[in-house]
């Protein structure tokens, strides 16, 4: 390509930011999209604060505009409208969203897709500000046509960590495991991750919720410990507050249906029973209604 690639942050939130903020910096021509508070902020500055301190000025815009490359970082029941501003305006998009089911939703619309796992971490601590709390890897796949290797190229030129997978769908399922189990205990018990390993009688939930995703898992061929994994992240991330911790102290949405609620639905067409999943699932549900609608 002879001119300037042009990369386009789809939700520009927390990790949206950070990302466009490397990719930015090492020379892309980048817009933001963002909306409300966000977007005023944004189009005055972007903050960095956390593992890095720096201001850019940027193109921040309320809507999608034409564009080579396409990360997608909205929240999951946000991709919807993600995938329906973006037809006919991006040739690649990249999700590096949680959960299950956002690579299938922009399939729909989008000829290249790429499915995307990151363990990069960020928070938004004011408009236009975001901490930039973790260093991480991105894990990168084709979903449909080709761009991974596209993608892969300048998140390398951006100076982040990635790496191209053969089965990204599998990344997908480990990490949906992974935050299956994690996130909605911390949510409804209001604690930070280490807790989940630490409290004996947590654990022992955090342990059934994990074998019945094992087996999920089983039942698309693909074998994991998933126990195993969950203590892992959850001890590596200790004084972490999940994502669904966040959502819920910040009175919003979570994304249990794309998390919790997939592996359900998965389980269902597969023939496994999940019951203390559907009882997460029903639990968190229960959490959300009450705060959306105190
Ligand atoms: N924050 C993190 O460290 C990580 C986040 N993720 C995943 O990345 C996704 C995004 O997470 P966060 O950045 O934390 O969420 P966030 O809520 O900070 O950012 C999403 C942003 O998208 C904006 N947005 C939604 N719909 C829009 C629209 N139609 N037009 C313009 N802007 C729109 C929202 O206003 C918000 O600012 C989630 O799926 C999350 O699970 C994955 C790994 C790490
Ligand atoms: C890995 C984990 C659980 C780290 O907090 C996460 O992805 C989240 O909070 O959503």
């Amino acid at each position: 390509m002879g001119r300037k690639m042009k990369v386009q942050i789809f939700g520009a939130g927390a990790i949206g930011c950070l990302f466009g903020y490397f990719i930015q910096k090492a020379g892309f021509d980048v817009v933001f999209v963002a909306r409300g508070k966000q977007l005023e902020a944004l189009q005055k500055e972007l903050r960095i604060t956390g593992l890095i301190d720096d201001s850019i000025s940027i193109d921040a815009r309320r809507y999608a505009c034409k564009a080579d490359v396409t990360f997608v970082t909205v929240k999951s029941y946000d991709t919807q409208t993600a995938a329906e501003q973006l037809a006919g305006k991006t040739e690649v998009v990249c999700t590096v969203q949680n959960g299950i089911g956002n690579e299938d939703i922009l399939t729909e619309k989008v000829d290249n897709v790429v499915g995307g796992v990151t363990s990069y971490a960020a928070n938004l601590v004011d408009y236009g500000v975001v901490c930039y709390a973790g260093e991480g890897i991105t894990y990168l796949g084709d979903w449909k046509g080709e761009g991974a290797s596209v993608v892969a190229e300048i998140l390398k030129k951006a100076g982040m960590n990635v790496e191209v997978v053969e089965d990204i769908e599998r990344k997908k399922w480990e990490k949906a495991v992974i935050n299956a189990t994690i996130n909605p205990l911390t949510a409804l018990l209001r604690v930070e991750n280490g807790k989940i390993v630490e409290i004996e009688d947590v654990w022992n939930v955090a342990e059934s919720i994990a074998k019945e995703c094992e087996e999920v898992m089983k039942a698309m061929g693909y074998k994991l410990n998933a126990v195993e994994l969950v203590r892992e992240v959850a001890t590596k991330t200790a004084r972490n507050r999940s994502s669904m911790l966040q959502d819920i102290e910040r009175g919003r949405r979570t994304e249990i249906e794309a998390i919790t609620g997939e592996i359900v639905r998965k389980a269902k067409e597969l023939g496994v029973e999940t019951p203390v999943n559907e009882l997460m699932l029903r639990l968190v549900r229960g959490l959300e209604c009450s705060i959306l609608s105190s």
